[in-house]
């Protein structure tokens, strides 16, 4: 069912409720108050997104071919554009694991790079200390 109601991002953010929930995926809008229950992903990730722009997050997760079946069923619009709506939301980080680490945020990828560092550094340091050890050790045959 492809319907050609159009609602700007505000109307959509005016559905944020567990009830009466709207979200944007690809500039197309779906009521999931029905199936938010049903969701195999929880209801809690759908309630981040209420009211926004979800494609993003939707998109993260790598949803089947199934999943975008019953999009087709929820749809109720598509979405008005206007200049300043906010970007698609990213998914929030999921306790089910699905897909984690490989959307890594910023931070942690400094996070990454930290650690290389100090262990570089530390490597570096236990290395001195062993050619100081050799050295010393020579020093005491000869
Ligand atoms: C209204 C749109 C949505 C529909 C119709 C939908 C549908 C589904 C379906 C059918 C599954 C089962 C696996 C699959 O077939 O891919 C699933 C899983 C999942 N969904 Fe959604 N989903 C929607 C939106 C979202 C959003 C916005 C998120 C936000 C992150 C999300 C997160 C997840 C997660 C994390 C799983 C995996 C659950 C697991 O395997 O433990 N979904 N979804």
């Amino acid at each position: 069912m492809s319907s050609t109601v159009e609602l700007t991002y505000q109307d959509v953010a005016e559905h944020n409720t567990k009830k009466d929930i709207y979200v944007v995926i690809h500039d197309k809008i779906y009521d999931c108050t029905q199936f938010v229950d049903e969701h195999p992903g929880g209801e809690e990730v759908l309630l981040d997104c209420a009211g926004q722009d979800a494609t993003e997050a939707f998109e993260d997760v790598g949803h089947s071919d199934e999943a975008r079946e019953t999009l087709d069923k929820i749809q109720v619009g598509v979405l008005k554009r206007q200049p300043g709506d906010p970007a698609p939301k990213a998914a929030p980080p999921t306790s089910s694991g699905a897909n984690s680490g490989s959307s890594d945020s910023t931070g942690v990828g400094i996070g990454v790079y930290f650690i290389i560092l100090i262990g570089g550094a530390l490597g570096y340091l236990g290395f001195q200390y062993m050619a100081k050890q050799q050295q010393a050790q020579q020093a005491g045959a000869a």
